[in-house]
């Protein structure tokens, strides 16, 4: 193939290799399309019930929670948030006003807005105020779907349609002396209240509700936790149990061949800044050459190695490990040129070889282009791609592997995002090989673009976008 004829090629592959190659519906034979719709896809939120006598330490133990949870997405919800607003006659008398009785809450609001979390959908609640007594409808507080949500409330667990929604219930367990100590402080310190209506306010409303609707919820509790956040260990435990729940993405669990590299902050601010539609170029290159990094290092952390003892200065043995030698590298272009320079940066002298694939007119049919080391059949490949999008691409260029003597299981394909039916259709067809990749995503659209995605990562590294 001339070089005039691959640089038409590359030209017309950058506007198809967008989140992987696909053909046009009517030519869908071989070609595995979406089933699942967007919906169906978001990962269901593991939602956790804090509740609690007033005082008790529910916020402190929830803080110790999202404390310890550092880096997974987790969003606080409080029951009051949702207590109903008072009418003006009930405010001149706010202290007849029954607040720990189940009918002061808008359950109804409360299951509304969890619905919506559930589904993936950003929601904006009030803020309760304790000294107005209100519920400040500006500015609203924003909350965006996360992977936790907590909800925090006194009668959070009265409801069984608010429990039903619960993946663990934990209950506050506080001596009633303590709690009332604390809400004296509280409301003396916090609210501006006197003793005497605090006080009077307790034995009213307090006492009587937590007898009679709180303490009757215990027994749907999971876990109870006594003395509050000084319980450290049981805090501790809890957050172990969230995390191993929350540990592997769902997929990992159906195919154990996929591996998602753990996430921090620095990883999840690198993906916010690549996926911002706002990033300048410059940008995009080196957040995404970090990530890339990551991403070819984690992969090579997957490839064989054999044991290796050495000397160190201080004339000890070291117990160590020598690198895979045969080892090569694949880009599929144009995408995948990207991750190059991380692998010749991880492996020095590596050969790289290079796979195109195109549509040629309206058959379906693809030419693909390949230039790769003769000897490949006895070397493990780091397929290079950034995007798994439908996965069709990847079926063909690992296909083409196969078929050049490519063992199945020598074949590590990385990228930065995948989305969940690429990794079906590739894992599906080749159980054998290994996928390493920093993020999965919502899905496809309808145009079977990667969402949330990046946009066509080629032009935006390249520069070939538009502006
Ligand atoms: N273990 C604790 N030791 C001392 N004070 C505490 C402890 N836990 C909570 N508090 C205090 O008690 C009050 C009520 O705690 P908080 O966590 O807000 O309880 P809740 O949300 O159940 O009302 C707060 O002023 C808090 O600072
Ligand atoms: N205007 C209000 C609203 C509520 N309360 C009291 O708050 C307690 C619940 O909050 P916790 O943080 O303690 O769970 C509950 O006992 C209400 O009596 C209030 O005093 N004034
Ligand atoms: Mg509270």
């Amino acid at each position: 193939m001339g070089s005039k004829a691959v640089e038409d090629l590359i030209q017309a592959s950058s506007g198809v290799h967008y989140s992987g190659f696909h053909l046009e519906e009517p030519h869908t034979s071989e070609i595995e399309q979406p089933t699942t719709s967007i919906d169906e896809r978001v990962k269901q939120p593991f939602v956790i019930g804090v509740a609690g006598g007033a005082a008790s330490g529910k916020a402190t133990v929830c803080d110790l929670i999202i404390d310890q949870l550092h880096d997974r997405r987790v969003v606080l919800v409080n029951q009051d948030s949702f207590y109903h607003n008072l009418t003006p006659e009930e405010l001149t008398k706010v202290h007849e006003y029954n607040f720990d009785h189940p009918d002061a809450f808008d359950t109804e609001q409360l299951l509304c807005v969890m619905e919506k979390l559930k589904h993936g959908q950003a929601v904006d609640i009030p803020k309760y105020d304790f000294k107005s007594n209100k519920n400040d409808v500006f500015p609203l507080r924003r909350v965006n779907p996360s992977d936790v949500i907590i909800l925090e409330g006194i009668l959070i667990f009265h409801d069984p349609r608010v429990r039903d929604l619960m993946s663990m219930k934990i209950f506050v367990d506080t001596d009633a002396d303590v709690r009332l100590a604390r809400r004296i402080r509280r409301d003396t310190v916090e609210k501006n209240r006197d003793i005497a209506t605090i006080l009077d306010q307790y034995s009213k409303f307090v006492k009587p509700a937590f007898d009679d609707f709180i303490l009757p919820t215990k027994k749907y509790a999971d876990i109870i936790i006594p003395r509050g956040g000084d319980n450290h260990v049981a805090i501790d435990l809890i957050v172990q149990h969230i995390r191993t729940k929350l540990g592997q993405h769902d997929l990992c669990k159906i195919y154990p061949n996929l591996y998602v590299i753990q996430s921090t902050f620095q990883i999840r601010g690198m993906h916010t800044l690549i996926r911002d539609a706002q990033t300048t170029k410059h940008d995009f290159i080196f957040y995404a050459d970090r990530l890339i990094r990551l991403v070819v290092e984690h992969g090579l952390g997957h490839l064989p190695f054999t044991e290796k003892q050495v000397i160190t200065p201080t004339g000890s043995v070291y117990s160590g490990v020598d690198f895979c030698k045969r080892l090569c590298g694949v880009s599929v272009i144009r995408s995948g040129e990207s991750m190059e320079n991380a692998l010749r940066a991880c492996c020095k002298g590596i050969k790289i070889g290079k796979i195109l694939i195109h549509r040629e007119g309206d058959n379906g049919q693809q030419l693909i282009y390949e230039k790769l080391p003769e000897d490949i059949a006895q070397r493990h490949v780091l397929l290079l791609d950034p995007i798994l999008g439908t996965g069709n691409s990847a079926v063909q260029a690992i296909s083409l592997l196969l078929k050049k003597g490519v063992p199945e299981s020598n074949i590590l394909f990385l990228n930065l995002i995948s989305a969940p039916q690429g990794v079906h259709v590739v894992c599906k067809r080749f159980p054998r090989i290994k996928i390493v990749t920093s993020e999965i995503e919502i899905g496809l659209n309808d145009e079977y673009r990667v969402i949330p995605g990046m946009g066509e990562f080629g032009d935006r590294y390249f520069g070939t976008d538009d502006d």
